[in-house]
């Protein structure tokens, strides 16, 4: 009788971020798509290997991706959109154009290439992207690539005990969207039926390769609108049934809740709960699930923060559910969710305190501690010294947090009503805001290209090959490009361009006290793209000014109103790991308190207009409805708090970029900015009817292209973008901009894009003029 080690998913960035290196080389023409398939592969093989050295039982494989796993179920089951056929490309070709859209030059015999990147969405509340499939009546499901039977061969060869990963069927038609041409009122569940023989023909070849076990992932089993999917799910595991692969249905993130009334009855063999997130849902699923013949995964080991793990509570976890299970067999240990949203190892941290780097766990030492806690239970003596190590470190985090900032709680707790509150309402506060813009005034939302040479000349400061003095010089040079770029290029509202910013949470998180920051934590965002989340590991405050010298810079260079440019409280709570001795919230006011004296100290420095940017605060949404108000109170006080100690003159904007607006466009109303700017490209008019209908009275600046993509949108396309618009916002509300920030792209596109987004608005001003 034993309990076994297992993992949902590993990231895929490999140690030194090879797999990153790789695409992005391939993407430039500096590698073969040969050579880029030899070199992920080795870093999927030795991912697998690091997993089993560490005492995994049961390795996650097909989870790799070169971009998105979700985009790679689309490309698997030939789920792809029209645009993307017809152009002579290869298989890996067309995949990345559906990620990351194409645009060349016709060249000898091959067509010329425009096709937009498809759309991307938060997966669940992470800071993850995943690229959303399109479903029509006409999409024909078949066997594309076999993907996860190769990854699988792969590993099986290698001596790996490998579990083949893949997200389920309901979960993936839930995920997606109905596409443009779809007729009205089509849901994409409505093909369950096309769609199970395909995942049918894919479990066979697995099976026929030697799989035993597969895990298939459920996550929309957590969220409310699963609620009536019983008879979709039953369907679906019925079909999926076959004697000779048992499969292990894995949700995560969230609570199963009443789902679990139907999922105890599927034909599945192990269910997978996350225990982290919701330790208190073990008690039910348990039972539950007691009198069927199915084996329980326990996510103990948190898949989404970087904390070690309390053996101690997680043991007892265990052994609560083998209680009530009856038998350590019917029990695994595992990682609460996948462990793609956690960096890869603590072990390239040369720079953290020995103190510090004691308190984390990324994900190759999360894969160690599963082992440990499976091991505990097999056989105690084996792992001892190892459980008396954790129970010192754990000790050693709760004596450290102890020892918290007073003076920043005291702060917090003397917070009154009125610093909520901005001055005046709107309307009054906009008579006296005097920026001279003109109607429909352009903007951008603060980043322009961030360089090769700006990351090198950081990378330099870091290894001390630069002095301050000379970082600071480059810098000051890069801001006076960027500001005579716009004003050549002809924008009315300008920003400094964020060159000094590594990342906009990461580099407030090294600038601000409270957080620890690490060299190597990188965590996928979306496609090649990593961000380094910053650590909250105690009380945060504000040693000094953080942006006011950048800023003031750039305004001495113009006589333009420059932006200031600031990321919210809730967008660094969301994008860095947070603490877990302490709530959310407070953490969340703290931070808030913290910038508001930056946006106080910013318009004492002359800058008019400050943006307070917060993309993640609909991502910070918890999974369950229920759960959303009490969120959503703090973090709209939160940004109130850090914004409203201006004066009405002072101009505030914020920026989100995701349109799914409707269902908190409350809470956007309340965080009362003067002037918003939204991503919106990619969405249809649903985003902005809801401005139309539910009567927003301040500025608007919904996005008018996509700066995902190095495709350059016309002058045509904007401007017909822009009347669109006009027919829901009125003239004098409306602003133009890009989707988001710019540090992703190339000058030469950015200054082809914002010429045409200029030019876009000037006609729009001679034709609406009123
Ligand atoms: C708005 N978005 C953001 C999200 N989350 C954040 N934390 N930040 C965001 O901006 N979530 C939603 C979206 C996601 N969008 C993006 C967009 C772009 C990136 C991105 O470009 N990431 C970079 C890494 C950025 C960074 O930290 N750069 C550092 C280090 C750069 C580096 O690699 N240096 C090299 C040396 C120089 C060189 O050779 O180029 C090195 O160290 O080896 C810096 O600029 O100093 C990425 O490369 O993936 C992420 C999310
Ligand atoms: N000001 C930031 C917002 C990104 S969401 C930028 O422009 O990159
Ligand atoms: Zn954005």
């Amino acid at each position: 009788m034993s309990v076994k080690a297992s993992s949902l998913g590993f990231p895929r960035i490999g140690s030194t971020r090879q797999v990153k290196k790789s695409v992005e080389s391939f993407w430039s023409g500096a590698l073969t798509e040969k050579e880029l398939l030899e070199q992920t592969s080795q870093v999927r093989t030795g991912n697998w290997k690091t997993q089993a050295e560490q005492g995994l039982d049961i390795v996650p494989v097909g989870d790799f991706t070169l971009y998105d796993h979700v985009l790679d179920h689309s490309f698997m089951f030939n789920v792809i959109p029209k645009r993307y056929e017809g152009f002579d490309l290869t298989a890996v070709e067309q995949y990345f154009a559906m990620g990351r859209g194409l645009q060349r030059p016709a060249k000898g015999e091959k067509p010329a290439v425009d096709v937009p990147a498809s759309e991307m969405k938060k997966w669940f509340d992470s800071n993850y992207h995943y690229i959303v499939p399109e479903f029509s009546p006409e999409t024909n499901f078949t066997l594309n690539t076999t993907k996860t039977v190769d990854e699988y061969v792969e590993a099986a060869k290698e001596g790996i005990p490998a579990r083949p990963v893949l997200l389920g069927p309901v979960s993936f038609l839930l995920l997606g969207k109905a596409a443009r041409d779809a007729p009205e009122g089509f849901q994409p569940i409505s093909l369950l039926p096309k769609l199970l023989p395909v995942y049918k023909s894919l479990l066979n070849k697995l099976a026929d390769a030697g799989a035993k076990w597969v895990q298939i992932d459920e996550p929309v089993l957590v969220l409310d609108k699963t609620t009536d999917s019983a008879s979709d799910y039953q369907t679906a595991f019925d079909a999926l049934h076959d004697d000779r692969i048992n499969i292990l249905l894995a949700t995560y993130f969230g609570r199963l809740e009443s789902n679990i009334n139907y999922v105890k009855n599927l034909n599945i063999q192990a269910l997978h709960i996350d225990l982290v997130r919701v330790p208190e849902q073990l008690q039910q699923v348990a039972e539950a699930i007691k009198d069927k013949n199915i084996i329980l995964s326990l996510g103990v080991v948190d898949g989404r923060n970087i904390w070690k793990n309390d053996f101690e509570s997680s043991i007892k976890i265990v052994n609560k559910a083998i209680e009530i299970l009856g038998s350590a067999d019917r029990v695994q240990v595992s990682s609460s969710s996948s462990l793609l949203h956690v960096p890869h190892t603590v072990v390239n941290e040369k720079k953290l305190s020995d103190q510090v780097k004691d308190w984390f766990s990324f994900a190759v030492e999360k894969c160690a501690e599963i082992s440990v806690i499976a091991k505990s239970i097999n056989n105690l003596d084996s792992v001892k010294q190892q459980l008396e190590q954790n129970a010192k470190s754990i000790n050693a985090r709760r004596e450290f947090t102890k020892n918290s900032n007073d003076a920043v709680r005291k702060r917090v707790a003397e917070v009154t009503p009125d610093m909520y509150k901005r001055q005046s309402p709107f309307v009054e506060r906009r008579t006296k805001q005097n920026l001279n813009l003109p109607k429909f005034p352009t903007t951008t939302i603060g980043s322009f290209p961030q360089t090769k040479e700006i990351r090198v000349a950081r990378q330099r400061l870091g290894k001390s090959e630069i002095t301050e003095t000379e970082y600071t010089e480059f810098i000051k040079k890069e801001i006076e490009g960027c500001i005579r770029f716009q004003e050549r290029v002809g924008l009315d509202l300008l920003v400094h361009g964020e060159c000094e910013r590594n990342d906009m949470v990461q580099y407030f998180g090294e600038l601000l006290d409270g957080f620890a920051f690490t060299q190597n934590g990188w965590v996928a965002s979306y496609g090649s793209r990593y961000v380094k989340p910053p650590i909250i590991v105690s009380d945060v405050s504000r040693p000094f000014a953080m942006t006011v010298k950048w800023s003031s810079y750039a305004q001495t260079l113009t006589s333009k109103p420059v932006k200031g440019m600031l990321t919210g409280p809730v967008t660094i709570l969301n994008w860095s790991f947070p603490r877990e001795d302490v709530s959310r919230e407070i953490s969340s006011r703290q931070l808030a308190l913290a910038l508001r004296d930056e946006v106080v100290d910013l318009e004492k420095a002359g800058i008019r207009a400050i943006q307070v940017d917060e993309p993640a605060l609909r991502e910070g949404l918890p999974l369950r409805r229920a759960d959303w108000q009490e969120y959503l109170n703090w973090a709209v006080d939160s940004f109130r708090l850090a914004t409203a100690g201006v004066t009405d003159s002072t101009q505030t904007h914020s920026h989100f970029c995701y349109s799914d607006f409707n269902d908190i466009f409350e809470s956007i109303k309340k965080l009362d900015a003067d002037v918003i700017t939204i991503e919106n490209s990619k969405s249809d008019s649903k985003l902005l009817k809801v401005f139309e209908t539910q009567s927003y009275t301040n500025e608007i600046g919904p996005g008018v292209y996509d700066i995902h993509s190095p495709r350059v949108p016309s002058e045509e396309e904007i401007y017909a973008r822009i009347k669109e618009m006009l027919q829901y916002i009125p003239a004098h509300l409306l602003h133009v901009n890009p989707d988001c920030g710019l540090k992703t792209r190339q000058w030469k596109e950015t200054e082809a894009s914002l010429v045409n987004l200029v030019n876009a608005a000037r006609r729009a001003r001679a034709e609406f003029a009123q």
